[in-house]
């Protein structure tokens, strides 16, 4: 097995932190710096309410004594409250800075991730797509990169403030009554268990909410793009019944999920409430007995008041961590899959060459049958080959092997002699012009579509490919000629106009090599061959690979391939397979097609 390029989480986190690292970290030290000046003002206060106000024997500290004396204070009052004051402001900007540096941070580290996701993605082997299905992907590229950056930005920081007010708070709780603070500890663990316990229950909940919420846009979507198969089996009450199922469950989800907010808020206001009254309690004894300054108790009370939130919130980053690890686990799983590798030194051979397959075996999975068995065969540079073959033959297989999207089994595939495996993957297929017969087009202008495989295409070339691809009369017809858009998913056009415009793409391509796969299915039979006949007389030199289930589309062919369950069953000119009496003239019997050229 490979090496896992990251083997924990720490090493992804780390990979993403790069370039977000430095604001990170200082909206840890704002964050420090602005817990610190929010406990300090419960000392000066407590100082002012015991020294200046009353009349406890106490000294200012050494660095104002030099300029400052309680008498003058006494008089002075304002002064103390502006101190007050300009430590708030200070602890306020730090704040201030503590956000926009954590934002900083999150932003530049989920772009980061974003960028290398996908440029990770972009350079993963074709078979990876074909195993991980789209939607799980674009969650786990969206949703779950979204989790770790809250996390990041919003738990983790929030951590280091919280143990930084924890630790100065605790300690300036204990200077002033050791017995004191240890009541207040007491209730810490409790806070934070009973937190953590319905952070966890919440967390539950919530991905059960989610997950209905799924489900729910899944039938909404469904019945949208599906509309016009809802209202032809006039299934529209069905679909209505359906919709108004899930949405109770997703409904009952959201109002579990609000009880339990509601439980959790009114319980942890009731515990940290009977902390601060048994604080309260146990204070004022003490301050009545002696025990204890007014202004101390004031002090205490407040730095008591600024704990019981991030304790609370110690139990959300705990919870959220084993989520956020959920997360971080599911982008490993993307970020560790195999780039495509060429060999160290990739070669760039002429691909005007014959094209041979050698004893080529196949199968997609190790485990299952050979789908592709042992199949030899010739083509000849600047010809035209003709496949055949039923459904799940392997016709689109032998082509998929030969662009390289997977390595064959057994056996090698060459070209003008040189193996396909040692040929730079990118210059290959550049070089291996492939129209499929489900084309995909992205939503874009029709010429940009069209100019996708060559971006020094002018505008002359476009309209020529098209000519060509018999697409320039339907272009005409649109209104906005070729900068009409094409739809989501190319909606706007017919099946046999998508097809044109995949013809039209590789014929600007202009490359050596050209595969039709069943890419004229859906034209009719006219355009079918004035399509062929154009590109004969555009392409000229290209080696020509024509699949199709339509035998006036190969017969012309100066050489066809029958294929059957994986294995060549028979080869040979339209002639000389209509002779043979097999396979291909029955297929020739059944589409009504004569022993002679079209
Ligand atoms: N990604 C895949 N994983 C596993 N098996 C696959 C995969 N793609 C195709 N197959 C199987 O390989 C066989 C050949 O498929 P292929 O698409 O090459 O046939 P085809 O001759 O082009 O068929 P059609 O004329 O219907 O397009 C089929 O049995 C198919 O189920």
């Amino acid at each position: 097995m490979e090496k896992e390029k990251f083997p924990t989480k720490l090493k992804l986190v780390l990979y993403f932190l790069q370039g977000s690292k430095k604001y990170f970290f200082l909206s840890i030290i704002f964050a420090i710096l602005s817990s610190l000046f929010d406990l300090i003002n419960p000392k000066i206060i407590g100082f002012t309410v015991d020294a200046i106000i009353g009349d406890a024997p106490k000294k200012l500290p050494a660095f104002l004594s030099s300029f400052l004396s309680i008498d003058m204070l006494k008089g002075n009052l304002l002064l103390v409250a502006a101190l007050v004051m300009l430590v708030a402001l200070i602890g306020a900007i730090c704040r201030y800075l503590f956000s926009l540096m954590n934002s900083t941070g999150a932003e530049t580290l989920v772009m980061t991730m974003r960028n290398r996701l996908f440029e990770h993605i972009e350079h993963l082997p074709f078979a990876w797509y074909v195993k991980n299905p789209t939607g799980d992907l674009i969650q786990r590229c969206t949703n779950d990169v979204e989790m770790v950056k809250n996390f990041l930005s919003e738990q983790l920081t929030g951590m280091f403030r919280i143990i930084v007010m924890l630790v100065i708070g605790l300690t300036f709780m204990s200077s002033i009554s050791v017995k004191l603070m240890l009541v207040a500890l007491v209730f810490l663990p409790i806070i934070v268990l009973y937190s953590l316990f319905f952070h966890n229950k919440l967390a539950a909940t919530f991905a059960v909410a989610d997950e209905e919420e799924g489900n729910l846009s899944s039938i909404a979507q469904e019945n949208l793009t599906g509309v016009r198969v809802v209202r032809a089996f006039g299934r529209e009450r069905y679909e209505k019944a359906r919709f108004e199922k899930q949405n109770d469950i997703y409904t009952a989800a959201y109002m579990k999920l609000s009880a339990l907010m509601s439980a959790f808020r009114s319980i942890g206001e009731g515990i940290s409430g009977l902390q601060v009254f048994v604080i309260v309690v146990l204070g004022t004894l003490a301050v009545y007995h002696g025990e204890m300054t007014p202004g101390n108790f004031i002090a205490f009370i407040s730095y008591n008041a600024m704990l019981v939130w991030p304790i609370r919130r110690l139990g959300r980053v705990i919870s959220e961590m084993s989520r956020a690890g959920v997360s971080i686990d599911r982008i490993r799983y993307i970020m560790n899959a195999q780039e495509e590798v060429n060999i160290a030194q990739p070669l760039k051979p002429d691909m005007h060459q014959d094209i041979i397959f050698d004893h080529v075996t196949f199968r997609y999975d190790e485990q299952g049958p050979d789908i592709i068995k042992d199949v030899s065969f010739a083509i000849e540079k600047g010809s035209t080959i003709g496949i055949l073959g039923g459904t799940g033959s392997g016709k689109s297989t032998l082509m998929y092997l030969l662009d390289r999207l997977y390595p064959v089994t057994k056996g090698k595939i060459t070209i003008g002699g040189v193996d396909i495996r040692d040929i730079d993957s990118d210059y290959l297929r550049s070089n291996i012009g492939l129209v499929l017969q489900e084309p995909y087009l992205f939503s874009r202008s029709l010429k940009d579509n069209i100019a996708i495989a060559n971006d020094k295409a002018q505008f002359a070339d476009i309209e020529e490919a098209s000519r060509i691809a018999s697409l320039d009369h339907a272009i005409n017809h649109f209104k906005h000629g070729y900068d009409t858009f094409v739809g989501e998913r190319g909606v706007t056009l017919s099946g046999g106009q998508k097809q044109r415009t995949a013809i039209a793409q590789m014929v600007i391509q202009h490359a050596p090599v050209m595969i039709f796969d069943d890419s004229l299915s859906a034209l009719d039979a006219e355009t079918d061959a004035k399509i062929r006949h154009a590109l004969k007389t555009a392409t000229g030199q290209a080696t020509v690979i024509l699949i199709s289930h339509r035998i006036t589309t190969l017969m012309n062919a100066d050489q066809i391939l029958v294929l059957n369950h994986g294995k060549i069953a028979e080869v040979g000119t339209h002639e000389e397979l209509y002779k043979q009496n097999g396979i291909y003239k029955k297929i020739c019997d059944i589409q009504n097609i004569g022993g002679r050229h079209a």
